[in-house]
């Protein structure tokens, strides 16, 4: 706490004005989940959810399509009422204390949120108006690639215009918490890399950041605290650090099907090694120069060229996999 929210991104120059912390009460967190549940008729939705969100981090909730992200962030928004658990936004209840939350919290759904007819700038400076210190909408579009479209209607925006919209109505008025749901699927690299700077410009204002997404890559950037959600429960969470571990592996490409079995009664005990894809083979254990020097010297001892050889450490993506035998993507 303590930083002022005059350095967030899209103002030309900070504004004198109150802080933000002076509007926030500086004990607990931006969020507090315990125990939702949330069911669509048969299917459980969410499972007996909790997690907390610290004030002014990046909070990630990662997972696979239909795991359940959608729903808490909805729940959270007040948009959806949990079947049993407790939620606090900002300390308040997001249905009873909506009034009070709508100014102080910014939300940018999956799709939509704008009418189809309303002009991206018009609406912008509509949802600015309503905000006692909103960041200048002009150089909000700008900053997002949006400022030659300022005056197209909301439905013949781009699906990645529109949802770069969206992202610009949830913070212009400079909210102490921000909920995204997966701001950057579908947008170009180019789009996505504006997308992340800008949260990385919140976050150092201080402002308390919640985002879903199925991209580990976006987890690992942008998240301080990572939760990984799967069947609507949480199956692990820290920093990417934390869940990723200190572990190295080591990893290469080479003609499918060598004798693994072989290779492995060559390595260290503890060690793994495995194919897959057919010709990506990936070996784990303590990543040592000499297990380097083991793998390398099988390989030319048994005629085998690699490419790519490269020791890398752990993804999200392993991590999940491992937990749920499943792929993060799939
Ligand atoms: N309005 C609804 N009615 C019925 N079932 C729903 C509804 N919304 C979501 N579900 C179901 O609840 C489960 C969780 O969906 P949810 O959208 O919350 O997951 P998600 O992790 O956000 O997935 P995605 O990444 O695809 O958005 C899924 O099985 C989904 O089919």
């Amino acid at each position: 706490m303590g930083k002022a929210i005059s350095g967030a991104p899209g103002t030309a120059a900070p504004a004198p004005g109150p802080r933000l912390d002076s509007m926030a009460s500086p004990q607990g967190s931006a969020l507090e989940l315990d125990g939702l549940v949330k069911r669509y008729g048969r299917t459980v939705a969410v499972d007996g959810l909790s997690l907390r969100a610290a004030r002014g981090a990046v909070t990630a909730l990662l997972g696979p399509n239909g795991a359940g992200k959608t729903t808490t962030i909805e729940i959270c928004e007040g948009f959806r009422r949990a079947d049993a658990g407790t939620v606090r936004v900002l300390g308040l209840d997001p249905v009873a204390d909506a009034r009070a939350l709508k100014p102080r919290v910014g939300v940018m759904p999956q799709s939509g949120g704008v009418p189809g007819t309303a002009r991206a700038g018009e609406f912008l400076r509509l949802v600015a108006s309503f905000h006692t210190r909103p960041l200048d909408p002009g150089a909000l579009l700008d900053r997002l690639g949006l400022a030659a479209h300022a005056r197209t209607p909301f439905r013949r925006l781009s699906g990645g215009q529109q949802q770069r919209l969206s992202l610009a109505v949830a913070v212009v008025g400079r909210p102490e918490l921000v909920f995204l749901d997966e701001p950057t699927t579908g947008l170009d690299p180019q789009a996505r890399h504006a997308t992340w700077e800008l949260v990385e410009g919140l976050r150092a204002a201080g402002v308390s950041i919640v985002l879903t997404t199925h991209h580990m890559e976006e987890a690992e950037r942008l998240a301080d605290h990572v939760v990984i959600v799967d069947h609507g429960r949480v199956v692990a969470e820290g920093s990417p650090a934390e869940l990723t571990g200190a572990e190295r592996q080591l990893r290469f490409r080479a003609r499918p099907g060598l004798g693994l079995e072989e290779l492995l009664a060559a390595l260290p005990p503890g060690s793994a090694a495995k194919e897959s894809p057919a010709g990506h083979y990936l070996v784990e254990g303590e990543v040592s120069p000499e297990l380097l020097a083991t793998v390398t010297a099988w390989c030319a001892s048994h005629g085998v060229m690699t490419e790519d050889l490269r020791i890398e450490r752990r993804t999200l993506e392993d991590v999940f996999l491992e937990l749920t035998g499943r792929e993060l993507r799939s």
